[in-house]
């Protein structure tokens, strides 16, 4: 017979509803600024190369800021572009004063040394909130222009209405584009921060005693459902694409839902808010440039 604890069910983080109210927040602020301004905001968007999976993200942040008034400029250039052109666009753009916000899509062709290219940027035009300036200014509790996905995934805790203060999070994956800044923001948040790695010894030990779950270290499955303390939260920032062509995450989904209180699904979860953030910091980053904040 089946115990009551084995048909709990967490609630669905919805990373897509999320998006979808927030994109709408952040379009009719960029209307009222185009209005008030005399222009919209613009974002540039470079990618190098043919990468089909970057090719389908840079066409939905495209598509994501067409549909939010936010005015898009693309620079798709060919896999042999060399670090020199790339960083003299980056210049250019830097200058251009209808240019509020520069990316360039992830990961670059290896030639191409990615932090070289991310300091090149000007930290104000810096939406991806790469730049080691703005790292250090979520680091020293003065946030500017806030990693997307990390500043999505605190979107994503702020809808379970629940207090962060002292509570036990362990992310698992230290990168610089989600692990680390990750930690800074629950830390801000006034949470009890570990980072596990590819070092940390009995992973599950650290998951078991997790209030929140951050699983962002790109291994399929990696988090057991069993590892979920009752009632946790858990943020699936992992994307890996099966051979049937579905999406799974770094969490075993199905196990860990008899356990979470609370789960995003992958796809429909931090992924969308990644983008959703990006379009918010261009706003940012246009507000800051003409003087509106
Ligand atoms: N310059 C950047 N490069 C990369 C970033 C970034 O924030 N800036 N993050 C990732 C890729 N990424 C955005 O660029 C991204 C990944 C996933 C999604 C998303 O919406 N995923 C969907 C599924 C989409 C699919 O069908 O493949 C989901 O999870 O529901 C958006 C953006 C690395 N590079």
């Amino acid at each position: 017979m089946r115990s009551h604890m084995d048909t709990h069910t967490a609630n669905i983080l919805d990373g897509k509803a999320l998006s979808d109210r927030l994109r709408g927040e952040i379009g009719k602020e960029a209307a009222e600024l185009t209005q008030k301004h005399g222009r919209a905001p613009g974002l540039a968007v470079i990618i190098v190369g043919n990468d089909p999976a970057s090719h389908v993200y840079v066409k939905n942040k495209k598509l994501g800021c067409e549909k939010a008034g936010i005015h898009s400029f693309s620079h798709e250039l060919p896999a042999d572009t060399s670090q020199q052109h790339l960083l003299g666009l980056i210049s250019e753009l830097n200058q251009n004063p209808k240019v509020d916000g520069i990316l360039v899509q992830l990961p670059a062709p290896k030639h191409i040394d990615p932090e070289t290219i991310i300091e090149a940027i000007d930290p104000g035009k810096d939406v991806d909130g790469f730049h080691p300036y703005n790292v250090g200014r979520l680091a020293a509790r003065q946030p500017s222009l806030r990693s997307c996905t990390p500043y999505g995934c605190m979107k994503l805790l702020a809808e379970t209405g629940l207090d962060l203060h002292g509570m036990e999070c362990v992310i698992v994956g230290a990168s610089n584009i989600v692990g680390r800044p990750m930690a800074l923001e629950l830390l801000l948040a006034g949470a009890t921060v570990t980072i596990c790695h590819r070092f940390t010894e009995n992973l599950q030990s650290h998951i078991e005693r997790a209030e929140i779950v951050i699983a962002a270290a790109g291994k399929r499955g990696l988090i057991k459902g069993e590892w979920i303390k009752q009632g946790a939260i858990v943020i699936d920032v992992g994307i890996h694409r099966l051979e049937d062509g579905s999406l799974t995450g770094d969490v075993e989904f199905d196990e860990a839902s008899k356990k979470a209180g609370w789960i995003t699904p992958v796809p429909g979860g931090v992924g969308p808010m990644t983008i959703t953030m990006l379009l918010a910091n261009t706003v940012q980053a246009f507000k800051i440039h003409v003087g509106d904040e």
